[in-house]
């Protein structure tokens, strides 16, 4: 393909991402690991993946153990550097390919349009949990008394004693540290979003609530992909399951 075409070929798939509002749109998105601390074997994971996702849609990844559906969700964000490909996000009005974004860029990516709750809670020591959640309204600038009620607000939709609040989450159960990290991930309202199993270890009561609170973000039309192992959390979720099938190629260096 000539570089005329490639370009002509690049305004055609942004325009029609404008038509259908896609808000994420993947292609041809490859991922190999080499493991230099073992002869350099090389692990193809991804191959040629693509994917695109509508504001309202929720692409639910299926694959068996292995297949690849935590690398893409982390190449998605940014995490790993995928080798190859297009991840081109609808942020402030234009698509913005992820792969070619420098480091600024991508923070205000993350600030503002692509979020992304992980299977594990991290944070930093110490902050009391109502911080925690209050902390991604607070770098985008929001005043610190409506960051705080935000947050409020949202450890309340997922039933997180309010005694709690005040305490820092690392000594807190596993569903407590999920219905944290969730409270977080949604606090900012971003348009795209990444769940990494949100329910694993939540009790059926907590897993309804986080349901509930996810499907309004997707029916107010956000676009999420997402890795749902319980099959309650995708049938109540998925607009579309895409399925990821590893090639699984190992090559010796
Ligand atoms: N950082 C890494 N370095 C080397 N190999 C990796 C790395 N991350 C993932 N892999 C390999 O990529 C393959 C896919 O892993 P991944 O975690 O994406 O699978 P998955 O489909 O999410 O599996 P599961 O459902 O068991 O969580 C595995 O063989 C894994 O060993």
């Amino acid at each position: 393909m000539s570089p005329l075409d490639r370009e002509e070929a690049e305004l055609r798939s942004v325009n029609q991402s404008r038509k259908e509002n896609l808000l994420l749109q993947v292609s041809d998105l490859s991922k190999r690991f080499t493991l230099h601390e073992q002869g350099g074997v090389v692990l193809s994971v991804l191959d040629d993946v693509s994917l695109s996702v509508a504001a309202g849609e929720c692409v639910a990844l299926d694959g068996p153990s292995g297949a690849g559906k935590s690398t893409l969700l982390r190449c998605l964000y940014a995490n790993y550097r995928a080798d190859k490909g297009r991840i081109l996000v609808q942020h402030g009005g234009e698509m913005i390919d992820l792969l070619h974004a420098d480091a600024r860029a991508l923070l205000d990516i993350r600030r503002r349009t692509l979020g992304y709750v992980s299977q594990f809670l991290r944070v930093i020591p110490r902050v009391p949990t109502l911080d925690v959640v209050a902390m991604p309204l607070l770098s985008l600038g929001v005043d610190r008394e409506e960051a705080r009620d935000r947050a409020a607000d949202l450890l309340r939709r997922v039933a997180l004693p309010e005694p709690l609040w005040k305490l820092a989450p690392a000594t807190f159960s596993g569903g407590e540290q999920q219905r944290v990290n969730i409270a977080r991930g949604l606090v900012v309202g971003h348009p795209i979003l990444l769940l990494d199993e949100p329910t694993a270890s939540l009790d059926a009561d907590n897993r309804a609530r986080v349901l509930e609170l996810i499907t309004e973000r997707r029916d107010a039309g956000a676009a999420i992909v997402g890795i749902f192992h319980d099959e309650a959390a995708r049938s109540a979720l998925a607009t579309t399951i895409h399925p990821v099938r590893s090639r699984q190629e190992v090559a010796a260096a």
